[in-house]
């Protein structure tokens, strides 16, 4: 018998609970990954730079690219290093944050991301995963590369969040009390996406929840079960995604959401994702998406001017390859097993454009004041 399995037969609890594998307490694993004092200025300056564009004291644009998912954490490296060069090349239009997602919130059933199943086989290591995933954070942050990811899971920010410079929480979960809470204690400026209907309520909703002090339960560093306080979130804000309703990235949605936020006194610049609803998950329509809201940015406009960011999937090869964690087949270096990603060369010459038109939308404010 497996000594870290507890099972339970004679009881009312837990009868439908196959296994408990106990995980290393986050001090253990934070021991073995360091943050170093390089890495926490990085992770630092990260986070101030996207809050200063989220409030519109910094003009650059916010991009939020990478791979749907990080399943193959050596081709991720792979992309990190050419995104890196990308982000230098454009940082005085462009504030490029890498998309690093370890957490897959599913429709139904699917492979839940590297932390959950970072053999991709169903054997569910989930604490190879932790390790896996703050491995990766590691090697992202020392490319000098601030990092994106979404929190799913209430217990996994304790691994893993003293690397994050910018969080999401998605749009079947921006609804969750759970998730609103564990907001309003987390160190990064983090997005909600409008639900999966279009409804941009629950978001605004969550912005404000999040925003506020909250007691609830959760672990502490040493994993022990404990009542956790929090002071709440100032840097929440709002993603559009579109919904089953259709898209809404654009002018129209952006000027009418940046307006909801205003009236309940919310930050009234926002966040766009060219993929999901927005670009029905079909990596071609994103990247015409992209080059839309490209268009609408440099318009100069002020709904171009409540645009703080945009959020592209991207990784080396394009589309997206079926994997079957039951029946785990060769994979094709680079692609997404998620959702339909952009391939490299289109993602290098969005980013151009997108840079272009953060500079086109500079003067175009300054004329108009
Ligand atoms: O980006 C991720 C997916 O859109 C989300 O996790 C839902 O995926 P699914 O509908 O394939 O489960
Ligand atoms: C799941 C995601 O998005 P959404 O919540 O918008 O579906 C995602 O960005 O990976």
């Amino acid at each position: 018998m497996n000594l870290t399995t507890t099972q339970h037969s004679q009881s009312t609890s837990d009868l439908r609970v196959s296994e408990f594998r106990p995980l290393p307490a986050p001090a253990g694993l934070m021991a073995e990954l360091p943050l170093s004092e390089d890495l926490a200025a990085t992770v630092s300056s990260g986070r101030d730079a996207i809050r200063a564009v989220l409030d519109g004291v910094d003009d650059r644009l916010l991009v939020i690219v990478g791979p749907c998912s990080i399943h193959d954490p050596e081709a991720g490296l792979d992309y990190a290093r050419r995104l890196a060069e990308a982000a230098r090349e454009h940082s005085q239009d462009l504030l490029v944050v890498l998309r690093a997602y370890f957490e897959k919130p599913r429709t139904t059933v699917g492979w839940k991301g590297l932390i959950n199943d970072p053999h991709l086989d169903g054997s569910h290591d989930i604490a190879g995963g932790l390790f896996a995933a703050r491995r990766f954070l590691i090697a992202a942050g020392e490319l000098g590369l601030p990092v994106a990811t979404e929190f799913l899971e209430p217990i996994s920010p304790q691994y893993v969040a003293d690397l994050v410079s910018w969080g999401a929480i998605g749009a079947r979960t921006t609804e969750s009390q759970v998730h609103r809470q564990l907001v309003s204690g987390l160190s990064m400026p983090v997005g909600f996406k409008n639900g999966t209907d279009g409804s941009l309520q629950i978001a605004l909703d969550a912005c404000a929840a999040a925003s506020a002090p909250q007691s609830f339960l959760g672990i502490d560093g040493e994993g022990r079960a404990s009542m956790v306080g929090t002071s709440g979130n100032p840097d929440t804000h709002l993603i559009l995604r579109g919904g089953s309703s259709g898209p809404n990235y654009d002018a129209g949605h952006v000027a009418a959401a940046s307006a909801s936020l205003a009236a309940k006194g919310l930050n009234p610049r926002l966040i766009v994702d060219a993929s999901h609803a927005n670009s029905g998950k079909d990596h071609h329509r994103q990247a015409k998406v992209a080059l839309e809201l490209a268009a609408q940015i440099e318009s100069g406009t002020d709904s171009a001017h409540r645009i703080a960011g945009v959020m592209l999937e991207s990784f080396l090869v394009g589309g997206a390859q079926a994997h079957d964690s039951t029946n785990p087949g060769p994979l094709t270096y680079g692609q997404s097993i998620t959702d339909a990603c952009m391939d490299w060369d289109t993602s290098a010459g969005i980013l151009e454009v997108l840079a272009s038109a953060a500079r086109r939308r500079r003067p175009a404010r300054e004329s108009s004041n």
